[in-house]
């Protein structure tokens, strides 16, 4: 029987969302065309990682666990990737669209010697491997694409699909992996994280977005305060990275971070398309702009009109009143 196998993206001992995304329209599929549905965790912590796994679905689960993937090294990730598509033949490898799997999905294809098709917002099977779409040109253009080859890899945009959460009596097994340090061509010598992701941009529910219109401690302010009531990540465009007032890690579109909630709030942002290409995924869009004719009305859901520093401060109250009944 054949096997999608979907690569589990792990931050902090937490399955990223966007693996449950991937994950989720794997076993939609597998179920669809009498296929076996199964996820693929390396890690350095990974048996628990495949307990938590169980209430996804998948029909099978594979761990490859050594203290070498406590960081990401690509050295380790690839060889541990071949080895368990080797062991395990499947058809279709699908990783989410993340840092980790742009770094390997190109070296994966060249060692397997087959197609990779990158960063899709849809796929589906074909006799011989796999159709779907890809927003390309700052997501200016969608292009329809097909590969063919045993197994074709893809990586899927977060957001892409709905995690559906579902109970499985999967079998775990533990997949026989030796590193040594020898192997290692690449050494990590520090992390610098970001003191500023607060909660994991491109991972967040919830999103509030602060643009040129924000000009002031006053408007910073009140985009934590609104980000805090809504337990949203902070956000903002070009504009405001580039005059130093959020962290470049902040940054969201084409030159930043790609970001997918269920939420997202821009303020004062006037939609460039070079912002909307990290947004449009987003499932509901609400603009607080104070020009009526500024383009993010066109994609968003809910628009409001107005002064930021005049809609905010009752915006927010109201919030609160909601959250504490
Ligand atoms: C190659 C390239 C890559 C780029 N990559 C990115 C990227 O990754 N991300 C990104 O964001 N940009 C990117 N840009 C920049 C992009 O083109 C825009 O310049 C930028 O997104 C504009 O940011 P903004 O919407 O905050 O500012 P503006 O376009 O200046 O808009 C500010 C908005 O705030 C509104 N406003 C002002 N005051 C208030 C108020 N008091 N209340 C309510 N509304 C108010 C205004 O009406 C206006 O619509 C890139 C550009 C290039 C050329």
């Amino acid at each position: 029987m054949s096997t999608l196998l979907t690569v589990i993206s792990v931050n902090d001992g937490k399955i990223k969302r966007s693996s449950l995304e991937v994950l989720s329209r794997c076993n939609e599929l597998a179920s669809n065309n009498g296929m076996k549905s199964a996820a693929l965790v390396i890690d350095s912590k990974a048996s628990e990682i495949a307990e938590q796994l169980k209430n996804y679905g998948p029909d099978e689960i594979y761990t490859i666990e050594n203290p070498i993937f406590k960081n990401h090294l690509n050295t380790p990730v690839l060889k541990a990737l071949s080895t368990a598509v080797s062991q395990i033949n499947p058809k279709v490898v699908a990783f989410p669209s993340t840092e980790s799997s742009k770094d390997v999905l190109g070296a994966l294809a060249a060692n397997q010697q087959t197609a990779a098709l990158s960063d899709m917002s849809e796929f589906d099977l074909t006799d011989n491997g796999v159709k779907g779409k890809r927003p390309v040109m700052a997501s200016k253009i969608i292009s329809s694409v097909e590969a063919s080859g045993s197994p074709v890899i893809i990586s899927v945009r977060s957001g892409s699909y709905d995690v559906v959460e579902k109970e499985s009596n999967a079998n775990i097994e533990a997949i026989d992996f030796n590193f040594s340090d020898e192997e290692l061509q690449i050494t990590l010598k520090e992390i610098i994280s970001s003191s500023s992701d607060r909660v994991d941009l491109s991972e967040a529910e919830v999103v509030v977005a602060a643009g040129r219109g924000v000009k002031d401690e006053e408007g910073r302010n009140l985009i934590s305060e609104l980000a805090s009531v809504l337990n949203a990540g902070i956000g903002a465009s070009r504009a405001l990275t580039e005059a130093g007032d959020y962290d470049p890690s902040l940054q969201i579109g084409q030159t930043g971070k790609v970001v997918s909630p269920q939420l997202y709030i821009g303020v004062a942002i006037s939609g460039a398309i070079q912002h909307v290409a990290g947004m449009a995924n987003s499932k509901v869009i609400v603009a607080i702009n104070k020009d009526p004719d500024a383009p993010i009305f066109d994609i968003a859901d809910y628009g409001l009109v107005g002064d930021l520093y005049k809609i905010l401060p009752p915006f927010i109250e109201e919030l609160k009143k909601i959250k504490q009944n």
